[in-house]
């Protein structure tokens, strides 16, 4: 980390401009592609749209850097490990699904870094048509020194959400520091790899097709839930550096890994311009908006972002987040409501408890409510929030659940069913305390 400042740029997909401060002038003055650029840099294009997307979508950046992309080795494959896109392994499961916190490997015991440290859960779709979704889990204890960088060929949004352990994401465009209750998102195409500090866990979205967006408004107005200025974008940062065995970069590719050699850094970029920039954003800065009245309002209201898919109104994924809040909900029941939703419902934990299920439900773990499959508040919960005196109180403090709710039908991976196994076969139980409360002789109380 020596030379390197944690600075970033504030806005979300707005168009940035960065130099490295060691080169200034280094973006060139007035057009793209000068002849010769500054400092001898090579100009190189990042397209995250086609060129021909209306203003509003169209994403690209340019990079100035010391050697193109280009130069590299030929690919070849590499071994995948835990890593699918394969969704028939296994006989698809309705059940409501719950992981014990995915284990953690000692380094003592094995070194693992962040690439062969991915796991998919569960996911849909396929990255050849752009259309899909997975997630992963990510459990890691090493480094990725020199030999790796990663991308993700059809990936156009990799959110990652560490739950233990912050990660240094060093990328194209510069480094950020992200810390458990921060997301981070690495778009299509980009290049990163990941340092670590000890024990490292966290949740990764991989969407195939869509960007993540912003979610409308509407009559909420201008401003709340993530406001644009907490996006926080790296500012340039280059190395020139050489090192003995060169350096691997690896990509995903139609679902399978590849790797590819070469004898200088990526991460050589001196200055860059443009609107398509990986970013991070705190959880903490989302301004909650809430029911002041009664009732539970949808979980919509916590959307971060969302990747819309082309039916108005229909996501191929959410993120959606649980913050700390008051709950003030007059004659309410106030926890979320039973459900059986269109849509897929993964959850995780970052840190504390989840409102509907106090136990059983830990963070680095996670759960699954597949499409149209009951859920809800268990057996404890109901009761306890069925008769509790309902006076302002804080809701969800020093907790963070979040979702990936996703309007696809989800494959579990046979990892997830059987490798990793952390899958609780009791889930079930925890709605087997809820009782008959029917009185047939029940009348309203008279005025
Ligand atoms: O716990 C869940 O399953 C997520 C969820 C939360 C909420 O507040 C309302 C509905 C819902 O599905
Ligand atoms: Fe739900």
């Amino acid at each position: 980390m020596v030379g390197w400042l944690a600075e970033y740029l504030s806005g979300f997909g707005n168009e940035f401009s960065s130099e490295d401060p060691r080169c200034p002038g280094a973006l060139p003055k007035g057009q793209n592609s000068p002849q010769v650029c500054p400092y001898g840099l090579y100009a190189e294009q990042l397209s995250g749209s086609a060129f021909t997307c209306p203003r509003p979508t169209n994403k690209r950046s340019w990079f100035y850097r010391i050697l193109p992309s280009v130069r590299h080795k030929p690919y070849t494959t590499v071994d995948n490990g835990n890593l699918t896109e394969t969704w028939d392994e296994m006989h698809p499961d309705p059940n409501q699904l719950r992981w014990l916190p995915f284990t953690i490997l000692k380094s003592s015991e094995k070194k693992v870094d962040f690439v062969t440290g991915l796991h998919t859960i569960c996911g849909a779709g396929d990255t050849k048509t752009r259309n899909g979704i997975s997630i992963h889990m990510f459990t890691c204890n090493t480094s990725m020194i020199d030999r790796y960088v990663l991308t993700f060929y059809h990936l156009r949004l990799f959110l990652s959400v560490p739950q233990q352990g912050k990660i240094l994401v060093t990328t194209e465009f510069g480094k950020m520091m992200v810390e458990p209750k921060e997301i981070c998102v690495i778009q299509q195409g980009m290049r990163f790899s990941v340092d670590v500090f000890g024990d490292t866990r966290g949740y990764v979205l991989e969407v195939y097709g869509a960007h993540f967006e912003l979610p409308d408004l509407g009559p909420i107005g201008a401003n709340g839930l993530a406001n644009p200025r907490d996006f926080l974008t790296p500012v340039a940062w280059y190395e020139d550096r050489e090192v003995a065995n060169g350096y691997t970069v690896i990509n995903k590719y139609q679902g399978k890994l590849f790797s590819s050699q070469q004898d200088f850094s990526p991460f050589n970029v001196v200055a860059w311009h443009g609107n398509y920039t990986p970013y991070k954003y705190h959880l903490s800065n989302f301004m909650v908006m809430n029911c002041v009245a009664f009732d539970h309002a949808d979980p919509s209201i916590f959307t971060v972002l969302t990747a819309k898919s082309t039916r108005p109104g229909v996501a191929i994924a959410d993120f959606v987040i649980f913050p700390p809040r008051w709950g003030v909900a007059d004659h309410t029941f106030r926890p979320p409501y039973y459900h059986r939703n269109c849509m897929s419902e993964f959850m995780g934990l970052i840190e504390g408890h989840y409102e509907a299920k106090e136990e059983g439900f830990q963070p680095g773990g996670g759960s699954l409510h597949s499409m149209m499959t009951p859920h809800g508040p268990d057996g404890a919960c109901f009761e306890k929030n069925s008769t509790a005196p309902l006076k302002p109180e804080r809701v969800a403090e020093g907790t963070m659940a979040f979702m990936f709710e996703s309007s696809f039908s989800m494959a579990v991976t046979k990892w997830g069913l059987e490798t990793c196994q952390k899958l609780d076969k009791s889930y079930y139980k925890c709605w087997e305390p809820l009782r008959k409360h029917f009185d047939p002789n029940w009348r309203p109380s008279k005025q």
